[in-house]
């Protein structure tokens, strides 16, 4: 069986990085670099892409990053990219009480992933987002705001969850399946390309 392809992933988050291996350790050889990059404000968008800029300037080579999200329907998306300033600041209580005023409870988690080939090389973006609602703090508080998101059509938290439940369906997982595809196709391209020379 040929080996399987290298794939560097660049973030200082180590709880993304346990689920990234869950995610595409079987496919990928994945490694990583522990980083955390400065990131621009804008949409979540333009700072995974401008992350990558970064994270490719530095590994000097094919990298990938991701920036998540979560976004209260109430408030129009905020805090969305911000969530990890809000969660260092109000902590889980804190963000709940922020909804406290309003029926809906709505929230979408989402991750954008931007891979690139290269420094100079534009990145190319993966989305994924899982709809649900914010809930009182239920679960293990090991990773972010997983304790306070729960899932549409779900009775738990992302915390309370089989972690590969939560990797069956979680924001995170439809954005690398994308990734995964995107990066399979290519691989496929290459070999025939190869093939044919
Ligand atoms: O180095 P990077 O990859 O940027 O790692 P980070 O921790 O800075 O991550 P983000 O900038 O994407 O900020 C996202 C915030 O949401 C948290 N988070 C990310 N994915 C999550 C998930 O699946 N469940 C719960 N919290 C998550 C994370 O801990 C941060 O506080
Ligand atoms: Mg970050």
């Amino acid at each position: 069986m040929a080996d399987k392809q290298k794939l560097l992933f660049v973030t200082g988050n180590k709880n993304k990085l346990a689920e990234m291996q869950a995610l595409l350790g079987d496919h990928f050889q994945l490694d990583s670099i522990s980083i955390d990059l400065p990131e621009l404000q804008g949409s979540s968008n333009e700072i995974a892409r401008e992350k990558c800029k970064k994270a490719a300037e530095f590994a000097k080579g094919p990298v990938y990053v991701e920036d998540t999200g979560l976004g209260f329907g109430a408030l129009n998306g905020l805090p969305g990219p911000y969530i990890k300033w809000f969660l260092e600041s109000i902590g889980l209580e804190g963000l709940v009480k922020m909804l406290e005023g309003y029926t809906d409870k709505s929230a979408v988690a989402y991750c954008t992933i931007a891979y690139t080939t290269g420094p100079g090389s534009e990145p190319i973006l993966f989305e994924g987002s899982v709809k649900g609602s914010i809930v009182n703090p239920m679960g293990p508080r090991t990773f972010g705001w997983d304790p306070i998101f729960k899932p549409d059509r779900h009775n738990d938290t992302y915390a309370t969850m089989d972690p590969a439940v939560k990797n069956a369906i979680s924001h995170r997982s439809v954005a690398v399946l994308k990734l995964r595809q995107y990066l399979e196709k290519e691989l496929e391209l290459r070999r025939s390309l190869a093939v044919m020379e």
